[in-house]
């Protein structure tokens, strides 16, 4: 793919690998910024979104969402459609869930993001997420990617369990196809031959994506490596290696958590990690995401 321009005027022949266009860096050189509530995601400012895997009450959203915008997250995460392995294992709350997520959001002044898991859900998880999630399990789901083009909310495409570069840019194609430019890349981790970790972080893939298409891309290092103890280290190289922005876990217990309990970092532990990404993001010329002043605004116009 490097190197080639995007031909939208090519037409597609049948029985022919079609590649991506719409993703490549080529399509809008100076890149996508993707804005969700008043938060900007792809330009200078390093957007961390946090909060429980799966929302599973109002005191626990409500305590992760104050803790999270206590230490300086800019959006609020929670599941409430869980693809679950298992079908008794916890599946999330559904709609009650999202109206418990939207509020904490609200009252905390976060932006939420939340997974839509079928194209049925769509009209409300849009009506009350300010960024739908695509999971890794649905990343090559191909109506829900293009009814997903059709909505007017920024799009979240989650790299699949062991799919290619090619293949994770080409679920995005299918969203920026249908009319949807608000997307945003997220690698969280590869099925590979290593069995310590949950998955294997993939950062060379942050990097790749940077320079090949004009999409944000953001790091989930919870589902990444399944294990408390790597997140810190991970989203710091995650932050080094060039990705605009985190998706990280984070319950009040995590030992009593419905879903992912064993990646899911304590407000404690988050707010070090908050604490410590400034000077990574300082190296490399970014800093965490910030309204811009009033100046800078006036600058702008
Ligand atoms: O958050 C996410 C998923 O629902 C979770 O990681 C699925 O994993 P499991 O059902 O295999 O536990
Ligand atoms: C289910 C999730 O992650 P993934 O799709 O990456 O497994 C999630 O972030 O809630």
């Amino acid at each position: 793919m490097g190197g080639k321009q995007p031909d939208e005027s090519a037409p597609a022949v049948a029985g022919k690998e079609t590649g991506a266009r719409r993703v490549l860096r080529a399509f809008r050189p100076e890149g996508t910024r993707v804005r969700a509530g008043s938060v900007e995601v792809g330009g200078p400012g390093f957007v961390v979104m946090a909060g429980p895997c799966a929302v599973e009450g109002l005191e626990q959203v409500d305590r992760t969402a104050a803790a999270v915008a206590q230490a300086g997250a800019h959006v609020l995460r929670g599941g409430v459609f869980k693809p679950r392995t298992s079908p008794y294992a916890f599946q999330g709350m559904g709609e009650p869930g999202l109206h418990l997520l939207a509020e904490a959001g609200r009252r905390h002044g976060l932006p939420i993001i939340s997974e839509v898991m079928e194209t049925a859900q769509i009209p409300f998880m849009a009506e009350s997420s300010d960024i739908l999630q695509v999971g890794a399990r649905n990343m090559q789901n191909f109506s829900l990617l293009r009814a997903l083009g059709k909505v007017r909310r920024p799009v979240l495409v989650k790299r699949g369990l062991s799919a290619t570069l090619q293949e994770w840019l080409l679920a995005a194609e299918y969203v920026l196809e249908g009319g949807n430019e608000q997307v945003m890349l997220c690698e969280r981790g590869i099925r590979t031959f290593e069995t310590e970790m949950r998955n294997t972080l993939d950062l060379a893939a942050v990097a790749w994506a940077k320079q090949r298409t004009h999409l944000p891309v953001i790091v989930d290092p919870s589902h990444a490596t399944g294990q408390v103890d790597l997140i810190l280290p991970m989203s710091l190289a995650a932050a080094a290696a060039g990705a605009d922005g985190l998706l990280i876990e984070v319950h009040p217990r995590p030992e009593q958590a419905l879903c992912d309990g064993n990646q899911a970092l304590t407000p404690e532990r988050f707010q070090t990690l908050m604490q410590r990404l400034p000077p990574v993001l300082d190296a490399v010329g970014r800093h965490l995401w910030r309204p811009e002043s009033p100046a800078q605004v006036v600058r702008a116009r």
